[in-house]
């Protein structure tokens, strides 16, 4: 693996000066331009940013880019941030971290036939914890008005984009970077209901740059590689229901949970617990590989 790459990385943008943004990892060396799409000022590379604790990645992240796509964006980017508003470090170390992203990335590069952007993926290391704050030093990084970049989050962290405790003036702080970058919602189960997260977005003074989507499984190639094959999944199914057990408990066992329930709370719980069959459900193979060869979330 790239350990000493990423030990490196995380070193250099931790140290004085900090580098404030790099990418680790990218599918191509003009990531996020392309032969197809050159870097343009009349029409920027949109870019999906997934700016996420990832610990672990699930595949929950993965369906929101997949949604990001759907929306019009032209390249993904899973973005780790050595800090957070937030929470402390628990878990996984940021180069285990960044280690998980790479090797999602590199399934997608190499096994996502059918979505272009989703395939155009590239993973980062920022040092700003605030929304606001990553954005400028990831737009400077690339020439001038050639990139835009769409925040892809759930309705939690939406709630939190716009919580005025981290803002001196949650409108004026905002300002800018709304100038400069629109947001891509999902709803999420537990934090209220699409019509809720409607109202929320129009009374936020930002309506007009929020994008809102839903997560649906889709089973795109990489799914069917991830899940070794459709018929196990039927064959999983169909034997869960033999159970004939409740739902909340074929949800627990980990054959039926949906994409949209899925987080990495779930993912650490259940190695905890050792269900390896919910651990199967919620990442995809390389990311259960780093997390078995590292031995983590076992305690
Ligand atoms: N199942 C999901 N549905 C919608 N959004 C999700 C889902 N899982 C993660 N997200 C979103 O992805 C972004 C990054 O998520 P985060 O790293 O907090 O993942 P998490 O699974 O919620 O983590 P944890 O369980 O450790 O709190 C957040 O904006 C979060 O809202
Ligand atoms: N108000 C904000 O700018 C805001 C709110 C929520 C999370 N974040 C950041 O998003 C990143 C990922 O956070 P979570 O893993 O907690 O979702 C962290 O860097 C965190 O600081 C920023």
């Amino acid at each position: 693996m790239r350990k000493p790459f990423l030990q490196l990385a995380l070193a250099k943008a931790k140290g004085l000066p900090p580098k404030p943004f790099q990418t680790t990892l990218t599918a191509n060396s003009s990531w996020p331009f392309s032969v197809d799409r050159p870097a343009s000022t009349t029409r920027p590379t949109r870019i999906a940013v997934l700016d996420s604790s990832f610990n672990p990645p699930t595949k929950a992240h993965y369906q929101l880019l997949k949604a990001a796509s759907r929306v019009g964006c032209d390249a993904v980017l899973l973005l780790l941030a050595t800090n957070n508003v937030d929470k402390g470090q628990t878990g996984a170390s940021a180069v285990e971290r960044l280690e998980m992203m790479e090797a999602m990335a590199m399934d997608a590069i190499r096994n996502e036939k059918n979505d272009p952007a989703v395939r155009h993926m590239a993973v980062g290391l920022i040092i700003h914890a605030r929304f606001m704050d990553k954005a400028q030093p990831i737009l400077d990084h690339y020439p001038p008005n050639t990139i835009q970049l769409s925040w892809i989050m759930g309705h939690d962290t939406m709630t939190r984009l716009f919580d005025p405790k981290y803002y001196k003036d949650v409108h004026a702080d905002m300002a800018p970077f709304f100038e400069q970058c629109d947001v891509i919602c999902s709803s999420r189960p537990g934090y209220g209901t699409r019509d809720e997260m409607m109202e929320f977005v129009q009374s936020s003074g930002h309506g007009d740059k929020v994008t809102l989507v839903d997560l649906t499984e889709e089973n795109e190639e990489l799914e069917i590689k991830i899940e070794k094959s459709e018929v196990l999944q039927l064959v999983i199914k169909e034997e869960a229901e033999d159970l004939n057990t409740d739902s909340t408990q074929d949800r627990s066992i980990g054959h039926l949970m949906e994409i949209k329930e899925m987080s990495s709370t779930v993912v650490r719980n259940a190695v905890k617990d050792q269900n390896w069959t919910l651990v199967d459900r919620c990442v995809t193979p390389s990311v259960k590989k780093l997390i078995e060869e590292n031995g983590l979330y076992t305690s």
